[in-house]
């Protein structure tokens, strides 16, 4: 009975969540740990306090499948959470382990480390190649990204070894290769006395394994063990495909490693990638997740069997909200974009395991980033998957904090199927794959009654509504503040261009005429000057010669010139009725401008409305809370009463039963009754004795 047990935790069981705490804080007043539990004492002025009532305190729970105190060394998170994977994963399982958490609270150092402290991911490649058997010096066969493969000639290997030795060259005349070698031998140094699960030599098997290093940045991937681009020159950017279910990255460039060593540096090479692009594209690297992915190709000599297992690593981005991060333009897209990412994948989360709850198979947004649908198998449970909640126990942190520990709380319910996979090294019976079995089945709890699981599930569909509650409130917060700011942001710069092209046009209209004003009075002067001149020369020739028949053509002369005047004074009053319609025209403008404004404050009385509704909902939000309070009070009732009917059986035992063996009581079962039966039985007990 208690083998089969086993077995179906084996086979299913929830994504396992771990939480690590960063080191170098003192937070006993904020957070105890008991246990795999972590309890919050949420402090004053927090965003969770906003609807408890003044002088009332919250306290919030959170369960994990183990909690890391920040003494925690980089050697026994490898021990406890990937040492055994890396087993699983020679042994053809595909794997996954995300880490997840705000900014600076220690994601990058659980998986890559420092030079001192080497993370998980370092620690992975020595584990492996000093478990792995020796490996094919020439591949025969090379991972495709697709999750096929192709097979390798002599000429196609000696490229694959070129290019691999190009790359390691690459990478000495960019870093301080010196260094990196300086620290992994320092680990293999330190690794060297540690046992490990020697494989035996499985002849018949050619292995090799495969490294890539990708980067998901503002919703677009890139090859981090591609070569930097000339200067000037964007990055370029690769796709998606899909074959047989499974989500690739197009084009994604595969290598060969021999060595963890030679391993640890092509990681190194991309992580000086990563942080090339992030100084010159405005420091993106906490605000990008990037996946180091390793392969082991299994190939048989005899029967050409191929079996591909892979092993992701993914650091994922900062999870601060937008609130704290946000920021205009090109920064706000950046920032909607990481936000929106992570925010499908937890809703990707929440939708996986709600349909797991309720049996139905509601769509889950897969396709609405490219990191969830990169992680969908293992996502929707079809694959093993873990991931690491890094949080900072700063004050300053603790809002966010309760959004990184909700967003687990919601992970960890995820069941994920274990289905057994072909291995062609576990075909073979050898010394290996038994110790991987063995290891497989290491567990489990004792006996425990049914009216303590029944307490121990009503405690856990609390908390899970609680923590499904916060998740929604959260969302709902976020969705409110985007939309909310996008509609502002955008009205207000088509404010912005009205107010500046109105400005502009009433500018060049006043320029326009004056400049034809000025210019038809400088002609008018001009010409006035001129007929002065030719009048004056012309009289004094007429005094000259006094004759009439020049007179009379002189005052024809100046008739002429006065209807001209006539002419030009028209010319004038139209240029005025031209300037009123364009005054005109840049009333109507103004007049526009005002009625935009008055539609932006109609805009701003809607989203008050807007504000007004979310805050009832909220009190409905409160209503629930205080449903969920009511049944946790009820639970300690409940529990209480257990106690209580406990130390009376164990009374009515202890007095019945006290001369008899004591080994034989502790395996009675006692049956399940309603209380009142509990306790007229407890009472009738009681009266026996007496
Ligand atoms: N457990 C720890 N012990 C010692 N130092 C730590 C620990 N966790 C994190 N640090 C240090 O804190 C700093 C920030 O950590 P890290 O870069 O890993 O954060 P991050 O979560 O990856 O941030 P980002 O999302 O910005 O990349 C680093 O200098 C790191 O060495």
């Amino acid at each position: 009975m208690l083998n089969i047990n086993i077995l179906f935790k084996f086979q299913s069981e929830n994504i396992r969540v771990y939480l690590r705490i960063k080191s170098g804080y003192n937070f006993s007043n904020l957070y105890v740990i008991s246990n795999d539990t972590l309890i919050c004492n949420v402090p004053e002025g927090s965003h969770c306090m906003r609807n408890v009532r003044e002088g009332d305190s919250l306290r919030k729970i959170y369960t994990f499948s183990r909690i890391f105190h920040p003494q925690t060394t980089q050697n026994e998170i490898f021990n406890s959470i990937v040492k055994q994977k890396i087993l699983d994963f020679i042994n053809g399982e595909n794997s996954t382990l995300l880490t997840y958490g705000a900014s600076g609270s220690g994601k990058t150092f659980t998986v890559i480390g420092t030079d001192e402290e080497p993370g998980v991911v370092p620690r992975s490649l020595e584990y492996l190649f000093r478990t792995l058997p020796q490996l094919s010096k020439n591949p025969v066969a090379k991972p495709l990204p697709a999750g096929n493969i192709t097979l390798l000639n002599d000429s196609d290997w000696r490229k694959e070894r070129q290019f691999r030795k190009n790359l390691l060259n690459a990478s000495s005349s960019l870093m301080d290769k010196t260094q990196h070698v300086k620290t992994y031998m320092a680990m293999q140094q330190r690794l060297s006395g540690e046992p490990v699960g020697l494989l035996e030599q499985s002849s018949g098997v050619s292995l090799s394994i495969w490294v890539s290093f990708a980067e998901i940045y503002n919703e677009q991937i890139y090859d981090l063990l591609q070569p930097d681009p000339p200067r000037g020159k964007q990055r370029p950017r690769l796709r998606l495909g899909c074959s047989n279910g499974n989500t690739y990255i197009k084009n994604l460039t595969n290598i060969n490693v021999t060595s963890g060593l030679e391993a640890y540096e092509i990681l190194q090479y991309g992580i000086h990638n990563l942080n090339y692009a992030s100084t010159n594209l405005n420091s993106h690297s906490s605000r990008s997740h990037s996946i180091f992915t390793i392969k082991l190709v299994q190939v048989s000599d005899t029967d050409g069997g191929i079996h591909i297992s892979s092993f992701n690593f993914c650091d994922l981005a900062g999870s601060e909200r937008t609130k704290k991060t946000m920021n205009v333009g090109e920064r706000l897209k950046e920032s909607n974009n990481i936000n929106s990412s992570l925010l499908v994948l937890g809703r990707c989360i929440s939708a996986i395991r709600n349909s797991q709850k309720h049996n139905d198979h509601k769509l889950v947004p897969f396709r609405e980033s490219k990191l969830t649908q990169l992680f969908q198998k293992a996502l929707a449970g079809q694959e093993d998957i873990a991931m690491i909640v890094n949080i900072s126990p700063k004050r300053e942190m603790f809002d966010e904090t309760q959004h990184v520990l909700n967003f687990s709380a919601v992970a960890k319910d995820i069941a994920i199927e274990r289905r057994p996979v072909e291995n062609l090294l576990a075909k073979k019976p050898s010394r290996f794959s038994q110790l991987v079995q063995s290891r497989s089945g290491i567990t489990e709890n004792g006996y425990a009654s049914e009216v303590e699981d029944d307490i121990e599930q009503l405690r856990n569909a609390v908390l899970l509504l609680q923590n499904e509650l916060e998740q929604q409130r959260n969302e709902f917060e976020i969705n409110e503040k985007l939309s909310r700011d996008y509609i502002i942001e955008g009205y207000e710069k088509i404010l912005k261009e009205t107010e500046e092209n109105a400005d502009r046009r009433v500018k060049d209209a006043e320029a326009y005429v004056a400049l034809k004003y000025e210019t038809k009075l400088r002609n008018m002067r001009l010409k006035y000057e001129a007929m002065l001149e030719e009048s004056e020369r012309n009289a004094i020739i007429q005094l000259d010669s006094s004759d009439e028949e020049e007179i009379e053509q002189l005052k024809e002369m100046i008739d002429e010139l006065k209807n001209k005047e006539v002419d030009l004074q028209k010319a004038l009053t139209q240029l005025k009725i031209e300037n009123e319609t364009k005054e005109q025209q840049v009333k109507e403008l103004m007049e526009r401008n005002r009625k935009m404004n008055e539609e932006k404050m109609e805009l701003q009385r809607t989203l008050d409305d807007a504000v007004r509704d979310y805050v009832e909902l909220q009190c409905h939000y409160d209503a629930k809370e205080n449903e969920n309070l009511l049944l946790e009070k009820r639970n300690l009732e409940l529990e209480n009463e257990l106690d209580s009917f406990k130390e009376q059986i164990n009374a009515v035992v202890e007095m019945d039963f006290g001369s008899e063996d004591q080994d034989d009581n502790v395996h009675e079962e006692i049956p399940r009754e309603d209380s009142t039966e509990k306790d007229s039985s407890s009472q009738s007990a009681i009266e026996n004795v007496d």
